[in-house]
């Protein structure tokens, strides 16, 4: 089964003050199939975040269809949606987005307070995920007090710990230095291979997308080129380079031209 399906899926935002409309997606078709990695990668204002807020339930689209594990999430009620994305979805975001005033346990404990579910609190799960994040020494910690890289492994936790179907990522190494971001694609990995996750991944930098099993690239809201990764990582690696430094090129001419 697929587990998400972008089917002809349009985007317009409307800026009433100067009363202009930018076409933020076109005609958008995606599958992410089960155990697949997926990266989105493309220019500034291409439109993937908005890929990523519409495929996630964040923002609604204005045509076409997004289809979760079979349910169409365009045709559900806020309330309806709110309560699918609770148990579907894990997001991870770049900045974290953790609450400064709850410890790292407390964040991560959010979604399964929110659902009630104590039953996995008591089984510990809480700390099986930091021990698999290498995050349990900084647990009581509050965000502030830990760095980015520890931040976004926390993040993670709080976002796989419904056992969601699908992770969408945006730009999750973006305040990383390398080291730390290394460290987090690692784990996203092992998310991947070990235990079978579904991740869709924004991203603007090639080696983050050279972890995926596909990247797909937008440009001005269309896909224009995708490519599957055929032998290792340092081969996807630099297919992925060579099709960045074609659009750099072709977008430097053309801006010559203009
Ligand atoms: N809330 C909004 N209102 C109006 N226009 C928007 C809004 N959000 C995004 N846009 C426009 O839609 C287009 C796509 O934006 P989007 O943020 O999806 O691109 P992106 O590829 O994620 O860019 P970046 O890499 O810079 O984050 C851009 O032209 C952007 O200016």
């Amino acid at each position: 089964m697929n587990v998400l399906e972008i089917k002809n899926v349009c985007k317009k935002y409307s800026n009433n003050s100067k009363k202009v409309n930018t076409t933020a997606l076109k005609n958008i078709n995606l599958t992410l199939r089960n155990n697949e990695f997926i990266g989105i990668m493309g220019t500034s204002g291409s439109g993937k975040t908005t890929l990523l807020n519409v495929a996630s339930g964040i923002d609604s689209c204005d045509e076409g269809e997004i289809n979760i594990l079979d349910n169409n999430i365009s045709e559900m009620d806020r309330n309806e949606l709110s309560l699918f994305r609770r148990s579907n979805i894990g997001m991870v975001f770049q900045d974290f987005n953790l609450l400064n005033s709850l410890s790292v346990k407390e964040n991560i404990m959010v979604p399964l307070l929110l659902d009630k579910k104590y039953e996995l609190l008591e089984e510990g799960i809480v700390n099986k995920l930091a021990n698999m994040m290498d995050i349990s020494g900084i647990l009581d910690r509050y965000p502030y007090e830990i760095s980015g890289g520890q931040q976004q492994r926390a993040a993670i936790c709080r976002a796989i710990i419904n056992n969601p179907k699908i992770i969408f990522a945006d730009e999750p190494t973006g305040n990383l230095d390398s080291r730390s971001s290394k460290k987090v694609l690692s784990y996203f990995e092992l998310l991947h291979n070990e235990y079978n996750a579904n991740i869709l991944m924004v991203t603007h930098d090639p080696f983050s997308a050279s972890y995926c099993d596909k990247v797909v690239f937008l440009q001005d809201g269309s896909i224009i080129n995708e490519i599957r990764k055929q032998g290792d990582k340092v081969k996807f690696l630099n297919s992925i380079l060579e099709i960045v430094q074609d659009f750099d090129t072709v977008r430097i001419k053309e801006d010559i031209d203009d």
